[in-house]
């Protein structure tokens, strides 16, 4: 147990099982000493997201948020305020294509195909730092996923590789407007974990046997290590990095 982030509250946004890097997220921050408010998208999830908090221990604070609307957004952000005040980060770890266009030619993608994964993977987080800046008032720390397929073409990866690099911008941008709030926005660029949401991404499981082979570390990356990584992005050990993407892969970003 470290007392890194002791008594600070975070809002974690997309737990959706015990493999989500969500999930691996909340359980660094809470052994840091953290309070976390969970927010999921429709109540399906909410059992779920449930469980696994109470497991945490404690009273968890569980909030429905559909990240598409922003009417949900706004409240769900006011009911954080209403229950703890303050808070002193959020971790978006939301993103969504339809799988139909996570396979074959990217020059198939369709219009609507497009602007969704767009809309939830990208502008989802314009949307969650507007709502959560009032509440940071002592500052704070603002964390999302992203992948190498926005920064370099990945097979099959196509919509949401767009997507990715257009999340990417907007840390940029976010962190540019709101560094003079002492507010900080980084990315996480993750290497591919087995959770939910690699499912929908063809020929996932080929891209980790790849990795495997070429990676520096001759190895995959888990949620803990994403986790441990997003502990020090919300602590005052990163204070003087924003608008920053760290690889937590293996290193296979930097081979050719
Ligand atoms: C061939 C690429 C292998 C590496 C992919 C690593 C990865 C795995 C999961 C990632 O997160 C999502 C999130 C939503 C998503 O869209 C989905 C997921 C499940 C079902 C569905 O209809 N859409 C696809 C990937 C992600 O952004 C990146």
């Amino acid at each position: 147990m470290n007392t890194l982030l002791q008594d600070k509250n975070f809002v974690i946004m997309g737990v959706a099982n015990h493999r989500s890097i969500a999930w691996g997220i909340a359980q660094s921050l809470h052994k840091a000493g953290a309070n976390l408010i969970f927010t999921y998208q429709g109540e399906r999830l909410r059992e779920n997201v449930a469980q696994l908090a109470q497991s945490l221990g404690g009273e968890p604070i569980l909030i429905n948020c559909d990240v598409t609307k922003d009417e949900e957004v706004e409240a769900a952000f006011a009911q954080i305020k209403e229950k703890v005040g303050v808070i002193h980060g959020l971790a978006h770890c939301i993103a969504f294509a339809k799988t139909e266009e996570l396979e074959g030619e990217f020059v198939n993608t369709s219009r609507d195909g497009y602007a969704l994964a767009q809309d939830i993977s990208a502008y989802s987080l314009v949307a969650v730092t507007r709502a959560a800046r009032p509440l940071m008032t002592e500052g704070g720390s603002i964390v999302t996923l992203t992948y190498l397929g926005g920064e370099r073409v990945v097979a099959n990866y196509n919509v949401m590789g767009v997507a990715k690099a257009a999340l990417d911008a907007c840390v940029r941008y976010l962190a540019s407007d709101l560094g003079k709030d002492n507010i900080r926005v980084n990315a996480i660029s993750a290497g591919p974990i087995r959770t939910l949401a690699a499912k929908g991404v063809r020929n996932f499981n080929s891209m980790l046997k790849e990795i495997e082979e070429k990676a520096p570390l001759r190895r995959t990356v888990d949620q803990s290590e994403v986790g441990d990584t997003a502990l020090f992005l919300f602590s005052h050990l990163s204070r003087g990095i924003t608008g920053e993407i760290i690889h937590v892969d293996a290193g296979y970003n930097i081979i050719a």
